[in-house]
């Protein structure tokens, strides 16, 4: 049955959807396809322990078999990581009549996923929230219910400003500070917990996965340069996990030399530092277009992890008028 807020915007929800997907569920449903095997063909726990070991910027290897954790799976700290929550942007390229990240998806706002997951992970200390002011109380409506503490910033004109804001908001004593967009929903806690591991190893993590097209480099006139080598190039994801003093001196150079980035680690690179690409999930899209939409909400419906059922199912989610 669809309910119909405050804010005229409706929210279809028959049944509490899912705050999370469960990757077991999604393998069973897409066979043998999604079980971890890379474009190299070579399964991530059949690659030889050590093939990892040695930290090499932008290295092509599978975090999960990295052994330099010495046997300890928590290496990440309880209570040590500052999470910041992009939701600052204005969506254009959706053309809805408010920011995708707020849209509906099977009845929750987009942004909430992942503060849901963020929220139940015992990693996390805080969230940083970077949102218009009019957006706040979607997120302050649902702050009593999850067990980590809610901080808010401003959106910056671009999105590296919107995480300069954020990054101001963080607590210092904070290790990682684990930037996500809001607009990936679909995240996975254990692909989380993979970026953040990583992240505490090398200074800077982030998660990727291997390109499955065939990518070409082409002229202002749209002629081909060349074609580019598949088995090295990597699509970006969030989150992006850095150590908070090595982003804000990255932030420092940027600033000083005009510098643009399309995402967080970029930042890192510019300051020569290694960044490690930690192999996430296909699952973990960036809503962006209507299309995207249907395709997330696919998804969702494959799956059936449900954190926090009754918090959504007595939701009174309210979206401001435009
Ligand atoms: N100034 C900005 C721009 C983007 N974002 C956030 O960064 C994430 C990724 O950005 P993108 O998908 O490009 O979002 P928009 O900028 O909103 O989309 P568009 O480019 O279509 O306008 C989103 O969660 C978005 O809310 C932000 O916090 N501040
Ligand atoms: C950071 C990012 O999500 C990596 O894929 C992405 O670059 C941000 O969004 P945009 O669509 O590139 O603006």
């Amino acid at each position: 049955m669809a309910s119909l807020t405050s804010r005229g915007i409706a929210f279809h929800s028959p049944t509490p959807p899912p705050a999370a997907i469960n990757r077991r569920y999604i393998r069973r449903c897409l066979g043998s396809s999604f079980s971890g095997v890379s474009r190299l063909g070579v399964r991530c726990r059949d690659r030889p322990a050590g093939f990892c070991s040695t930290p090499v910027p932008m290295r092509v290897c599978c975090s999960s078999k990295i052994d330099s954790d010495n046997g300890n799976p928590s290496a990440v700290k309880d209570k040590s990581v500052s999470v910041i929550l992009l939701a600052g942007g204005s969506g254009k390229r959706m053309g809805a009549s408010i920011p995708k990240q707020y849209l509906p998806l099977l009845g929750q706002p987009i942004a909430l996923y992942s503060l849901y997951t963020f929220s139940e992970m015992s990693e996390v200390k805080e969230i940083v929230v970077v949102c218009d002011p009019s957006y706040k109380d979607i997120f302050e409506d649902v702050k009593q219910n999850i067990p980590v503490g809610l901080k808010f910033a401003l959106p910056g004109k671009e999105r590296q400003d919107s995480v300069y804001n954020g990054l101001q908001e963080i607590d210092w004593e904070s290790e990682l500070v684990c930037i996500h967009d809001s607009a990936r929903p679909l995240i996975l806690r254990g692909d989380v917990e993979k970026v953040l591991k990583d992240g505490y190893r090398i200074g800077a993590a982030v998660l990727g996965v291997p390109v499955k097209a065939t990518i070409k480099e082409a002229d202002s006139g749209s002629f081909v340069v060349k074609t580019l080598d598949r088995k090295t190039l990597w699509e970006m994801q969030t989150p992006q996990v850095i150590k908070p003093q090595l982003l804000q001196s990255g932030f420092q150079l940027v600033n000083r030399e005009g510098l643009e980035v399309t995402d967080d680690v970029s930042i890192v690179e510019h300051l020569k530092h290694p960044v490690y690409i930690t192999e996430g999930s296909y699952t973990n899209i960036k809503v962006t277009t209507p299309d995207d939409l249907l395709l997330a909400e696919r998804i969702l419906n494959m799956g059936g992890k449900v954190p926090k059922a009754e918090t959504i199912l007595n939701m009174d989610t309210k979206v401001p008028a435009s």
